[in-house]
C-alpha cells in the first residue's frame, strides 16, 4: 500500500552539526536496546494516517503502538487497524504533561514484559503523540529517565506538517513549530491537497526551521517508507536546527525533578483506581467521575470545568499537569448523542461550525450513530475543513451513543453545545 519514499531534501552531505546535542544519550551499546520512534505533529496534521498506512507495510512488522490522544474518548486506535494486542491506548491526557508517568511506565512494562517473554518479540516501539504535545519533555524523558535508558532508546522523532494549513499553524501554535523544530525527519501531508505554490512556500518554511531534518512527503497517493520513518540509530537534533531547540530541551532538563519513588506508589494506587473504573465503564456503567453518560438526556458529557482532558478515567485531577504547556485558553470536551443522528443534519451542522468558527476550532473527531446505517461513521474536522467520513468495520463495543471530541482556542463547549442539541433533536424527529 504504501508507495516509494518522496524524499525533498538530500542529506548525503551532511553539514557539521553546529549545536551539540545538549542532552547525551546514555545508551553505551545503542543497538542492543528497543528503539523508540515518536511521532509527532498539529493537531489533524495527518499522523494516525500515515501510521495507519505504515503498518500495512510489511517493513513495519514487529512493532508496538502506542497512542496518546486528548480528550477523553479514544478514536485514533479505531482507524489504527491492525493486531488489537499491539497497540495502547494512552488516553485523558497529554504525554508531554498529563501523562508523561504513564509513558514511562508503559514503555518500561512493554520492554519489561517483551524481555520475559510475555509478549511478541517486537523490533520497535512507535509512539503517536497527542497534536499540541510539547516534544521538548518527551525528548528529555526518553532520553533520561532512569526506567526507560537501561532498556530502550530514542531512536527517531518524525513530525508531521499539513501542506494545506501548516504554514499559518507554525505561525500561530508554538506547539507545532517545536514539532518541525525538533523533528529529524518531517512529513509534509496532504500534498495532494495543496497548490504548488502553497507548498514551495512551506517547503522553504521547513527548510529554514530545521534544515538538517530529512523531508519527504505524503499525500493520499503517496507515503514515505517505514525505512525512511522508523529506521535509525539514535536520535540527534536536526543538523543546523536553531538554537531554540537546544535551549527547549535544556529547560526540561533544568525542571525535571530528581525521580521520586514514593510519589510512584500514589500514582500507582490512582491508576489501581483508575483502571477499576475503566472496567467499571468498560461494563456499561458509565460513570466518568464528575460526567455522568446516564444523564445526557441534552446529548452532553459534561466535565464542568476541567475541559483540558488532565484527569483521569476515575475523574481525578492530575496535579502534576503543566497548565501552561498548552493555556487556558486550549479547551478539550466530548458531546454525546444517545440515539442515533440524522447524516444530512449532522453534516450541514458540521459545515456551518467549521465556516462560522474554524479558527476557534482546532479539532473535531467523532464516531457517529447513524439513523438507518448499522456500521458507525467516523468524522474529521480540522480547523475549517471538514475531511470525507470513513466508515469502519464495526462498532468497537456495546456502546452505539455518537461522540464528538473537540479540541478548541478560545471556546467553550456551552457555544456548540447549544446548537448540538438541535442536531439531537432532528436525529429523534
Ligand atoms: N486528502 C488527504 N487527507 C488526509 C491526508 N492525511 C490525512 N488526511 C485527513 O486529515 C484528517 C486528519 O487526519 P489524522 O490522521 O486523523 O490526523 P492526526 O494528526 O492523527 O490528528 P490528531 O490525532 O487529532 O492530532 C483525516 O480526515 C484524514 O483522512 C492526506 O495526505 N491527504
Amino acid at each position: 500500500m504504501s508507495s516509494g519514499p518522496v524524499p525533498v531534501h538530500d542529506r548525503s552531505d551532511p553539514m557539521p552539526n553546529p549545536i551539540p546535542n545538549p542532552i547525551p544519550n546514555p545508551s553505551r551499546e545503542p543497538n542492543s536496546m528497543l528503539p523508540v520512534h515518536v511521532l509527532t505533529g498539529f493537531l489533524g496534521s495527518g499522523k494516525t494516517t500515515l501510521l495507519a498506512r505504515l503498518l500495512a507495510d510489511p517493513g513495519m512488522g514487529h512493532t508496538a503502538v502506542l497512542i496518546n490522544e486528548l480528550g477523553e474518548v479514544g478514536i485514533d486506535h479505531l482507524l489504527v487497524r491492525r493486531l488489537e494486542d499491539d497497540v495502547v491506548l494512552l488516553e485523558s491526557g497529554c504525554l508531554c504533561c498529563a501523562v508523561r508517568n504513564e509513558l514511562v511506565e508503559t514503555l518500561a512494562d512493554l520492554a519489561a514484559r517483551r524481555a520475559e517473554g510475555d509478549l511478541p518479540a517486537f523490533r520497535r516501539i512507535v509512539v503517536e503523540t497527542t497534536g499540541l504535545a510539547d516534544p521538548a519533555p518527551i525528548v528529555h524523558t526518553l532520553m533520561t529517565d532512569a526506567r526507560l535508558t537501561p532498556h530502550l532508546r530514542l531512536a527517531g522523532l518524525v513530525a508531521t506538517v499539513d501542506a494545506t494549513l501548516g504554514e499559518g499553524t507554525l505561525a500561530t501554535h508554538p506547539e507545532a513549530l517545536k514539532q518541525a523544530a525538533m523533528a529529524d525527519r518531517l512529513v509534509t501531508t496532504k500534498t495532494d491537497l495543496a497548490d504548488a505554490a502553497t507548498r514551495d512556500r512551506l517547503a522553504a518554511r521547513l527548510a529554514a526551521l530545521n534544515p538538517g531534518a530529512r523531508r519527504f512527503e505524503a499525500s493520499l497517493a503517496v507515503a514515505p517508507s517505514p525505512a525512511d520513518l522508523f529506521e535509525g540509530e539514535t536520535f540527534s537534533i536536526g543538523v543546523g536546527a536553531g538554537a531554540d531547540v537546544a535551549a527547549w530541551l535544556a529547560a526540561e532538563a533544568a525542571h525535571d525533578p530528581p525521580h521520586d519513588h514514593r510519589r510512584d506508589d500514589h500514582r500507582r494506587d490512582d491508576r489501581r483506581r483508575a483502571d477499576q473504573a475503566h472496567a467499571d465503564h468498560a461494563d456499561g456503567d458509565h460513570a466518568h467521575g464528575d460526567g455522568d453518560h446516564g444523564d445526557h438526556a441534552h446529548g452532553e458529557h459534561d466535565h464542568g470545568e476541567h475541559d483540558h482532558g488532565e484527569h483521569d478515567h476515575a475523574g481525578h485531577h492530575l496535579h502534576h499537569h503543566d497548565p501552561q504547556r498548552h493555556g487556558d485558553r486550549v479547551a478539550t470536551f466530548c458531546l454525546i448523542a444517545d440515539a442515533p443522528l440524522d447524516w444530512d443534519v449532522l453534516t450541514r451542522w458540521l459545515e456551518l461550525l467549521l465556516t462560522a468558527r474554524g479558527e476557534q476550532i482546532l479539532r473535531l473527531k467523532g464516531i457517529v450513530n447513524v439513523r438507518g446505517r448499522d456500521k458507525p461513521v467516523v468524522v474529521h474536522g480540522v480547523q475549517h475543513v471538514l475531511y470525507p467520513p470513513q466508515e469502519l468495520a464495526a462498532w468497537p463495543d456495546a456502546d452505539r451513543a455518537s461522540k464528538l471530541v473537540f479540541i478548541t482556542r478560545d471556546l467553550s463547549r456551552g457555544a456548540v453545545e447549544r446548537s448540538f442539541e438541535r442536531v439531537v433533536a432532528a436525529g429523534a424527529g
